[in-house]
């Protein structure tokens, strides 16, 4: 191995109380808001083809535009409460919201710049009242926070220079500065969200990014940060010049899921998605495909099967109120999640062979049931499940209910469970009840 002082300090999983709370929320939301929202992704009669937060880069819209866009921004149907209680309907366990996004906009009253929510009409910390909020209803609170920062003059994509290493210097401490206030404003968190550290300035960053993730855990214990913060010796971003993985889990997940358990390479991990195709902050028109509830309520799943949580973006309008497919979809989701989060909070992935009805999990606590989360019915109606070696199946009914369903041992080690013909229309989860085979050959063909 290459000897690295800014490489992964830890190897394995993070196993304290915190990092396994994480380990089990299966579902959360992700809330893009700021001064973007209020353009929509359109300027000028024109639309952005863009991602609507990225809408600054644009080169129709003038920097000096979008910058005076706090003078206007004064969400007056702001309702923490609301955002909170639709959220807890949804069952997320929990919330990632943006307090800087790359436009360097704080939706909180930061001391160390005065591009802040407390010099627009709305005046009131955004983020106070969401973290206040969201912890009422017992959802865990993150904060997004992006380190590129378009709108602070210190802000560099890559050191060249001296001058250039000055200005990030200051640029370094800054960022430090806004960390370590938002952890004495909001101490509640329970974790950091860092995006937009991707350019070579931070890729020179390493010892900085490391000791920062050091000096914020060293502040507030427990601290869950992801894969994206840090570069290491080398300029290496997620996994370290060794291969291993640096931070608490992997954040690179952006629209996109694992395939195979391989893929994840036994890291805590988190995928985050849009309901579009692609965009975080509000757009007035959404491109391209939407996804369903039940195209969500797949990849959730799909998410758990595989260890990782599935963090579902939703970009409030400038006046604080959702679209109302965002609304519909949070509502399709809480109200599968009351019926099957069994199968979904504190559950983990199943080392038997993936099969093409849907996907299992396992809850952590127990090792004797397994859950088949069941999207495509086949014409048979029969449920290929194949465990791995000695597990045999004793029980098997819908969670829905109890129902029981016959199980028909099949020769080697694989079985059909067998569903009613009712053409179920939703989603939905068998339990299967294992025990350990003896050592012995097992009978087959079966009938229980
Ligand atoms: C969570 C997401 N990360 C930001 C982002 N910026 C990118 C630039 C290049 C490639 C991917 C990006 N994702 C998006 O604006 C959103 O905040």
């Amino acid at each position: 191995t290459i000897p690295l002082l800014h490489g992964a300090h830890r190897i394995g999983k993070r196993m304290d109380v915190d990092m396994n709370r994480w380990r089990g929320y299966g579902l959360g939301q992700f809330i893009h808001w700021g001064l973007y929202s209020i353009l929509g992704g359109d300027y000028n009669g024109k639309h952005y083809n863009g991602a609507a937060e990225w809408i600054r880069s644009w080169n129709q819209l003038p920097n000096a535009v979008y910058d005076s866009l706090y003078k206007q921004f004064n969400p007056k149907d702001f309702n923490a409460d609301k955002w909170a209680a639709m959220a807890k309907q949804m069952g997320v366990k929990y919330v990632t919201i943006t307090t800087k996004h790359h436009d360097g906009f704080c939706l909180w009253p930061s001391k160390y710049t005065s591009y802040n929510i407390s010099n627009t009409p709305y005046k009131k910390d955004i983020i106070k009242q969401i973290v206040d909020a969201y912890t009422k209803v017992g959802i865990d609170v993150y904060l997004y926070f992006s380190v590129m920062d378009w709108h602070n003059p210190d802000w560099r994509y890559d050191l060249k220079s001296a001058s250039d290493t000055i200005a990030f210097n200051k640029f370094k401490k800054f960022t430090q500065s806004q960390l370590e206030e938002q952890l004495r404003m909001y101490p509640q968190i329970k974790g950091f969200w860092f995006d937009g550290t991707w350019d070579n300035s931070w890729k020179k960053s390493g010892a900085f990014s490391d000791s920062l993730d050091q000096d914020l855990k060293r502040i507030h214990p427990g601290l869950i940060i992801g894969s994206r913060l840090r570069a290491d010796d080398y300029g290496k971003r997620h996994f370290d010049s060794n291969g291993r993985l640096m931070g608490d889990y992997e954040q690179g997940w952006e629209r996109t899921i694992p395939e195979t358990f391989a893929d994840t390479h036994g890291n805590d991990w988190e995928c985050d998605m849009t309901i579009p195709e692609n965009g975080w902050g509000y757009a007035k028109q959404w491109m391209g495909h939407w996804k369903t509830s039940d195209e969500l309520i797949e990849m959730l799943a799909k998410c758990v099967s595989l260890d990782g949580n599935f963090v579902l973006n939703f970009g409030p309008k400038p006046n604080g109120t959702f679209r109302q497919k965002e609304v519909a979809d949070a509502k399709a989701i809480g109200d599968w999640m009351k019926i099957n989060n069994t199968a979904i909070y504190n559950c983990a992935h199943v080392n038997w062979e993936k099969q093409d009805w849907g996907y299992f999990t396992t809850p952590t606590s127990q090792d004797d049931k397994v859950y088949m989360i069941v999207f495509n019915v086949p014409v048979s109606g029969a449920l290929r499940v194949l465990p791995t070696k000695n597990i045999l199946l004793k029980k098997a009914y819908l969670l829905d209910g109890d129902k029981q369903l016959s199980i028909e041992k099949l020769d080697g080690s694989a079985y059909f469970v067998h569903l009613p013909n009712e053409g179920q229309k939703q989603p939905f989860v068998v339990v299967l009840e294992t025990e350990k085979g003896k050592n012995g050959k097992q009978d087959i063909n079966k009938h229980i």
